[in-house]
């Protein structure tokens, strides 16, 4: 079994490349970082640590990698090969290699009648049929039509925290012990990928929603609300009273979404804060503020962690959830200099002050309650 995964970075190496390496895949990451794709064509292996008590290892054999535009053709003669392709290079980079996956899906209809899965691994609603609208940008309707039977985009919500790594071994990846993949089989073509240790449903939206409306709408307010306090890393923010509060809070309030639209029970949802918040403190793991806080274009956005979970509180109770507010407007005052978003974002609000920016992010009028409460925040936090 063939897997070509794009993205050798801290998930793709960490987790997605490890488990299908784990599942007996043969794995082949395509990366546009010269130094990592030269290390594991040499190594074809790596070390992930698991950051917990014992500070167990594994190594992870079997595995190759392409550079995705200098390997341009080899990358599409493994993918008219592979069983399954995989993605977690993030969400704004997706557009960037529909093409060469069009290119290998063009390839296998001359060549195999082999059927294959492409599932984005990303933080965001959606990813996969994302991918699949840009892929089919570049196939004519009968290519498309063709590939119907052939090719199958399900989504899939990944959780796992893997913080940026400063280890010498430019390969070896540390990662927390806990993962979670669930993909959905309702776009899938044939049989299930035999992914060991994935979980599969028949619908994500709820798996997805619970995903990035707790575990990363509680690391968001733990990395804004740390920032603007000058901790460095998450662990740092979390041992302040105050910022571990807002951060439990919040997520009872995208707890209550939660519960009220899917019918989680209080009980299982309340024991999973609880782990959530756990992980976030894990002393064996230094992950920092701004690799959480980063790209907070994205992370502003309609259906990300925050405005979706506030602006669906709003609409469904009628009140204002002061804790999602906090870290909206803290978001908003994230000015770290090496990141190209947070500098776009400060150009943004100095040009068309936060309720411009709020309208043109996160599409939110600037008579809307939330806007309103928002901005009141942002005067409070400064
Ligand atoms: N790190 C985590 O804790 C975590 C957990 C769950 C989900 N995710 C999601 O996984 C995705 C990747 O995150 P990450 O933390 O691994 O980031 P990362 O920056 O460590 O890895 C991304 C990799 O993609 C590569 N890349 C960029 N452009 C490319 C291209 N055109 N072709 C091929 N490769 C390209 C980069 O060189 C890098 O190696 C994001 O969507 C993120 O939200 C991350
Ligand atoms: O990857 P992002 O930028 O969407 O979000 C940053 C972190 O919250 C994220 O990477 C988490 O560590 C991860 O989603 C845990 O599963």
């Amino acid at each position: 079994m063939l897997a070509v995964h794009f993205g050798a970075g801290n998930i793709g190496r960490g987790f997605i490349g490890s488990l299908l390496s784990q599942s007996g895949f043969e794995v082949v990451f395509v990366d546009v970082n010269d130094e990592l794709v030269q290390h594991l064509q040499e190594r074809q292996q790596y070390r992930v640590v698991i950051a917990g008590e014992a500070r167990e290892e594994q190594i992870i054999r079997g595995v190759s990698a392409l550079h995705s535009q200098k390997q341009y053709e080899e990358v599409v003669s493994r993918i008219a090969q592979a069983d399954l392709v995989t993605t977690a290079v993030g969400p704004n980079v997706l557009p960037h290699i529909a093409k060469v996956i069009a290119d290998g899906l063009r390839k296998r209809l001359s060549t195999t009648e082999k059927r294959v899965h492409v599932i984005a691994c990303e933080n965001m609603i959606g990813g996969s049929s994302f991918l699949k609208k840009h892929v089919m940008d570049y196939l004519s309707e009968e290519e498309q039509a063709a590939l119907t039977p052939f090719c199958g985009f399900p989504n899939s919500a990944v959780d796992r925290i893997v913080p940026n790594q400063k280890n010498d071994d430019p390969l070896m990846v540390v990662v927390e012990p806990f993962f979670e993949w669930v993909i959905e089989t309702k776009e899938m073509i044939g049989d299930i990928p035999a992914i060991v240790g994935a979980h599969f449903v028949a619908e994500l939206q709820p798996y997805i929603e619970r995903k990035l409306f707790t575990v990363n709408t509680g690391h968001a307010l733990a990395a804004y609300l740390g920032y603007a306090k000058n901790y460095a890393t998450i662990n740092e923010a979390m041992e302040d009273d105050l910022v571990r509060a807002d951060v439990t809070k919040a997520l009872y309030e995208s707890g209550r979404v939660l519960i009220e639209k899917y019918g989680w029970s209080a009980e299982e949802h309340g024991a999973y804060i609880r782990k959530i918040v756990q992980r976030f403190t894990n002393p064996a793991m230094t992950d920092e503020v701004t690799r959480v806080a980063r790209s907070p274009i994205r992370k502003l956005g309609a259906n990300d962690r925050l405005v979706s979970p506030a602006s669906q509180y709003y609409n469904l109770f009628g009140e204002i959830p002061h804790r999602l507010v906090k870290g909206i407007a803290a978001l908003l005052l994230f000015d770290y200099q090496e990141d190209a978003e947070a500098v776009e974002l400060q150009k943004t609000i100095r040009e068309r002050g936060i309720e411009g920016a709020l309208l043109q992010y996160a599409q939110l009028q600037a008579d809307h309650p939330l806007t309103i409460a928002i901005k009141e925040q942002v005067d409070m936090l400064k």
